[in-house]
């Protein structure tokens, strides 16, 4: 026997686009016995009936409701009260009533002396799915599938009401949020009405222009893109504006102050705050459409076009959150790889380029999504920042001193260098700010930094746990102070260093053993002069920076993956060019030449201040050593890649010292033992490192499952373990990749990984 359906009577008051469409998709899907319209006029049902829109229906809404369990009103939400008041005398007692109106305040309002006693079993609700076409003929049974369905229940509305109310928009397809009724008709002022109204204005003031014929003949896209929405219902509209008055003019009111703004710029030809407008509209919009594909800001940036997007594509791109890449084994690397530009020395691009007088320009720039956490939170802090276009930034510096509050907090992602660099460079800033991140970089130790910030003078907040997210009050002086680093951190270096900027006198950091020294480089490269004696490093506060131009380098980090993938593969010989070559990162390649990899470093030469050179791989047959503990903090950010050629290797890899490698994205040697052991990988764990037992010969692998915690690293190191394992290897969530290196995909599988990408 078919089960039940959900409800035994729907009436849908008022049958446009929204209440058609509802009675369609209820229909079709069989989700009540019966659907009864009550409509104004005679045509608009019988062209409802003819269509099988509806069963039955009346004229008069009292006899319409009349034995519904449910009662959809979807008239204009002028028209609201008058049609409760009309329905209220047939409502059957149990009725549950709900409504599809674009205003809720002004509709709960009208409820609450409409339907009386029935008011506890109101839930206020609005479909978002609107379209220019309008009336029953326009009524389509999946208008609100993967659309969303606000509901603002009332603190005195029955929960069961609201639940039911919820399943029906559910099972239509619709995705359901609740909000209270003011913060719903605040956002939608801002997210629809004011759009609206500014599409009917600006088409009405150019038409009334007196060549306007004229101008409607040269229109071209542009027009038609910002104004497709006044063909929108003008008298539906017309209410809406009237009945959500105030939140449409508190949002009209900033506007007009932000457009006297912008008129003034053109006026005074302020090419700065022009294209900080434009860079930073440009880049809102690329983060709204990552958002509502669910796909990652580096996917969303001119790659999709919303408008472009069929519905099945967009909730395609919804799905793709959590890519899955998955390894057919064996394979060789052959040919050239230019990896992506080096993420440390992008950050630090941005960064010093923002406090620097004038502009810096920087080709080989890194987009992936923690160098534009950086240029986010700039850009949210006044500085215009063009690009980044096929690798190339204008940052156009404001010097020191020349920082602006934020609006809101600065949200850093996935990028713990951009977190505790910012923490230094903002403890000198005269406004406040909050640092958040992602799921990974909230559990992240933020202590390291902000205690020697704090003997300096900042005044700086985090969490319990120490971690995020990071409160800096400003405006307090900063001293300088000579700091002995307990860890080997160059990002606690730098945020002192930064610190030390804007600090009285000398502040110095000394670490205990060499750790990478871009910030170091770059500071003089802006003209800032930095002392360096032995293992100290020293600069003075109150100098000034210089715009530069710059290139960034190929990463070393990201060329790790493939200087493994191509030693472990028998058969491999590939080129990296232009990889940078900074003694204090150079680390993997020691290690590997240790475990007699077969790596040539060709035309080494000078980019910018930093070292870079092509490095050609060849595979060679590996042996386990000790990693010697200077290597370690050479190397931090390539154990895992050196874990899977460890696993190749003949004989045991051990590595101590590398505690740090626990309080990375994820833990990353217990990310990587679990992983490893997965694909049948023997290997024990201490608390410092690892000792891993290779494989030299033949599959080091078998094939599974792996998760990467949020990790980058982890999904690109495992993606190279293919290459020798003996079945398909499955990595999950691997959306993280584009942290520091999109293309990583398409680059490794062009070089001769089987590597496909799911996009469920
Ligand atoms: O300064 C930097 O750009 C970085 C320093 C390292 O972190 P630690 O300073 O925590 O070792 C490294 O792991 C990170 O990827 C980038
Ligand atoms: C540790 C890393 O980066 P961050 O600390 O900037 O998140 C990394 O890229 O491996």
């Amino acid at each position: 026997m078919a089960a039940a359906p959900m409800f035994d009577r729907i009436a849908i008051v008022g049958l446009g686009l929204i209440g058609g469409s509802l009675a369609a998709a209820v229909r079709e899907r069989g989700l009540a016995r019966e659907v009864v319209a009550g409509v104004r006029s005679a045509r608009t049902l019988e062209t409802a009936l003819a269509a099988g829109v509806v069963d039955a229906g009346s004229q008069d809404l009292a006899e319409a409701v009349a034995g519904a369990d449910l009662v959809f009103v979807a008239v204009p939400v002028a028209a609201m009260a008058a049609t409760f008041a009309a329905m209220a005398p047939g409502l059957s007692p149990h009725a549950l009533i709900t409504d599809g109106g674009s205003v809720k305040g002004s509709v709960i309002a009208a409820a609450r002396q409409g339907l009386g006693a029935h008011m506890r079993r109101f839930v206020p609700g609005h479909p978002i799915a609107g379209k220019e076409k309008s009336g029953v003929e326009a009524a389509d049974p999946l208008l609100y599938q993967s659309h969303r369905v606000i509901l603002t229940p009332e603190p005195d509305t029955n929960a069961a009401a609201t639940a039911k109310v919820c399943a029906l928009w559910t099972a239509v397809g619709a995705e359901v949020l609740t909000m209270s009724a003011q913060e719903h008709d605040q956002v939608l002022a801002e997210t629809s009405h004011l759009p609206h109204l500014l599409a009917f204005s600006l088409v009405d003031t150019l038409s009334r222009q007196g060549h306007s014929h004229d101008i409607f003949r040269y229109a071209a896209g542009g027009f038609r893109d910002f104004t497709r929405i006044a063909s929108s219902d003008p008298v539906m509209w017309h209410d809406i504006f009237q009945e959500n008055r105030d939140a449409v003019l508190t949002a009209l009111d900033r506007y007009v102050a932000d457009l006297a703004d912008v008129r003034s710029a053109v006026a005074a030809g302020d090419s700065d705050a022009l294209l900080g407008l434009m860079t930073r509209a440009n880049t809102a919009r690329a983060w709204f459409l990552a958002r509502q594909g669910r796909t990652s800001f580096t996917h969303a940036q001119g790659a999709l076009d919303e408008d472009a997007m069929t519905q099945q594509q967009q909730a395609a791109a919804g799905e793709r959150s959590k890519p899955e890449f998955r390894l057919q084994p064996g394979g060789a690397l052959t040919g050239s790889v230019r990896v992506a530009g080096d993420k440390s020395i992008s950050h630090r691009v941005i960064m010093l380029g923002a406090l620097a007088d004038g502009v810096t320009t920087a080709e080989g720039f890194l987009e992936g999504e923690d160098a534009l956490a950086t240029i986010q939170a700039f850009r949210d802090m006044g500085v215009v920042i063009e690009g980044p276009q096929n690798g190339r930034v204008r940052v156009h510096g404001v010097g020191l001193h020349g920082l602006k509050a934020p609006a809101r907090s600065l949200y850093l992602g996935n990028s713990g260098t951009t977190m505790r660099l910012l923490m230094g460079l903002l403890a000198g800033q005269a406004f406040d700010t909050e640092l958040t991140g992602d799921e990974s970089l909230t559990k992240r130790p933020m202590e390291r930094v902000a205690k020697p910030l704090r003997d300096m003078g900042a005044v700086i907040n985090t969490s319990g746990s120490g971690t995020p997210p990071v409160l800096i009050s400003g405006g307090q002086p900063l001293k300088g102070l000579h700091y002995d680093m307990p860890m080997a951190s160059a990002q606690v270096k730098s945020a002192l260093l930064l610190a030390g900027l804007y600090a009285e006198g000398r502040t110095s950091v000394t670490e205990p053993a060499p750790t990478r020294d871009h910030s170091e480089r770059m500071l003089a490269g802006f003209g800032y002069p930095v002392e360096r004696d032995g293992a100290t490093v020293a600069v003075q506060g109150g100098g000034r920076l210089t715009g530069c131009d710059l290139e960034v380098p190929a990463d070393i980090s990201s060329a790790a993956f493939f200087l493994v993938g191509a030693s472990i593969a028998p058969g491999s010989d590939l080129l990296l060019p232009h990889v940078g070559m900074n003694p204090t990162r150079t680390g993997v390649i020691d290690i590997l030449r240790l475990m007699g990899a077969d790596i040539e470093v060709l035309n080494p030469r000078d980019s910018g201040g930093e070292p870079v050179a092509d490095l050609r791989v060849r595979s060679a047959r590996l042996k386990g050593i000790e990693i010697p503990a200077e290597l370690v903090p050479l190397a931090i950010d390539e154990f895992p890649a050196l874990f899977i050629a460890a696993a190749c290797a003949e004989g045991d890899t051990v590595l101590h010292g590398a505690e740090e490698l626990r309080v990375k994205e994820s833990d990353r040697i217990q990310v990587m033992a679990d992983g490893m052991q997965t694909l049948g990988v023997s290997l024990e764990t201490y608390p410092d490192g690892i000792r891993i037992s290779g494989r030299p010969d033949g599959a080091a692998f078998g094939s599974g499952d792996i998760q990467t915690h949020h990790d980058h690293r982890i999904a690109m190191s495992f993606s190279m373990a293919a290459l020798r394992a003996s079945g398909e290897i499955r990595i999950h969530d691997c959306s993280n990749v584009a942290t520091s290196f999109p293309g990583f995909a398409r680059l490794s599988a062009a070089a001769g990984l089987n590597l496909t990408v799911l996009e469920p």
